[in-house]
């Protein structure tokens, strides 16, 4: 639902504009300000899609009222309201970010013309930004194991579909990985995966940072605030370490999977949010549910599919390839060509044992490339790869 401000002094020009707006697309949400002061507090609480600007404003005029945005949230596109008088200033304002401008009285096709194009606009330099970030980041799933091999397979099958997904497995195997494929491969790839570490949380906070607050529920709720459920909607929320979360908490999550809604603390209005759910954890669950610290109930509405991720010790055949793909990396990284390393060291570290799992032997590979001779060799293990 694109969400509109107008901020305008005259209350007879805001009037016209919001019913132009309102009456073409009843999708769109529109808000109003009389200055550009109240305006700007208005953009920094809440998100918009578009902001309609008047040039000339006490308090704050529209260039002011640009500058501002554009240093705060600069994906708003912003169109600028010019009456007789600055015409050129209007014209001036496109080479300080303003999206268009429109002359007062307003031309009702030129207005939801521009209305529609900067709301286009705006989608696009969202989505483009959720593109650069993915492909900034690397992602790829190594390894050839039966384990691994078998995960992948899973990931085809299920992540097209809206299944829920728990993953559990110990630390650092690569739990977060499969849940970013699972997103990835999915229909929701194009709206967010946000990332919730439940054990990073104070319980008294997990509960407003999922499902977000209203104004003054709690001390310190000085402005309502969406949580990560409203700001997953479309795409995927990934509960880490669902294994920690307080009882009180997993009730709250049990009723939003129950009901696909969820309402900010403080309120009783209910949202209605389109989110698929992906939870992870290094914990047994059927231990934790044996002794009272996790819901039955929420096990089986997440554990629809599971994938257990296994350790590192247990699929040592990956170990070669590992230590190859991370020596790559870490060279692009570091900006060297990528060191080797010796038949008869990838063979000591194949033995090691590796508690700490893919994350700990992508430090030690690290740690060799920085210390090691140009051909990590054996000695080089035993020297530096000690723990
Ligand atoms: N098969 C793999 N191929 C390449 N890199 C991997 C693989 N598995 C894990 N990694 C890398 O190892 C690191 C740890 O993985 P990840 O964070 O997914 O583990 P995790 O199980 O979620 O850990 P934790 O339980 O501690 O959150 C990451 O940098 C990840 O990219």
């Amino acid at each position: 639902m694109p969400k509109i401000l107008i901020i305008e002094d005259e209350a007879a020009i805001r009037r016209v504009l919001k019913k132009i707006i309102s009456e073409e697309n009843e999708t769109y949400e529109v808000e109003e300000a009389e200055d550009g002061l109240k305006g700007i507090e208005m953009i920094s609480k809440s998100d918009f899609d578009l902001v309609l600007c008047d040039i000339k404003m006490p308090k704050m005029d529209g260039v002011e009222v640009l500058e501002k945005v554009k240093s705060l949230k600069p994906e708003i596109p912003i169109v600028m309201i010019s009456g007789h008088g600055d015409l050129d200033t209007a014209v001036n304002t496109m080479r300080l970010g303003a999206f268009d401008y429109i002359s007062k009285p307003p031309d009702l096709n030129r207005l939801l013309n521009t209305v529609r194009n900067a709301l286009d606009r705006k989608e696009l330099v969202v989505e483009n930004k959720l593109l650069k970030k993915k492909v900034s980041k690397k992602y790829d799933m190594i390894g050839e194991s039966e384990g691994i091999t078998h995960i992948k397979n899973m990931i085809e099958k299920v992540a097209p579909t809206d299944a829920r997904v728990l993953i559990t497995g110990p630390n650092g195997t690569g739990k977060e990985l499969v849940a970013h494929w699972l997103h990835e491969k999915s229909d929701r790839t194009k709206a967010p995966m946000v990332e919730v570490n439940c054990a990073a949380i104070p319980s008294e906070l997990i509960e407003s940072e999922l499902f977000g607050h209203v104004k003054g529920s709690f001390t310190g709720a000085n402005k309502d605030r969406a949580g990560k459920f409203e700001a997953a909607n479309g795409g995927t929320i990934f509960l880490d370490e669902i294994g920690d979360m307080s009882l009180s908490a997993q009730a709250k999550v049990l009723r939003a999977l129950q009901e696909n809604k969820i309402s900010r603390v403080g309120s009783d209005k209910d949202i209605k949010v389109n989110v698929r759910v992906i939870a992870a954890t290094n914990k047994d669950l059927q231990k934790e549910i044996a002794e009272g610290k996790f819901r039955e109930d929420l096990y089986h509405r997440l554990a629809v599919i599971l994938i257990n991720v296994p350790a590192l010790n247990n699929r040592r055949e990956d170990i070669p390839l590992l230590i190859q793909f991370f020596a790559e990396q870490i060279a692009q990284e570091h900006g060297t060509t990528a060191k080797t390393f010796s038949a008869s060291a990838i063979k000591l570290l194949q033995e090691y044992d590796w508690t700490g799992n893919i994350r700990e032997l992508r430090n030690v590979v690290e740690r060799l490339i920085i210390l090691g001779e140009k051909e990590v060799s054996e000695l080089d293990v035993k020297l530096f790869a000690s723990k």
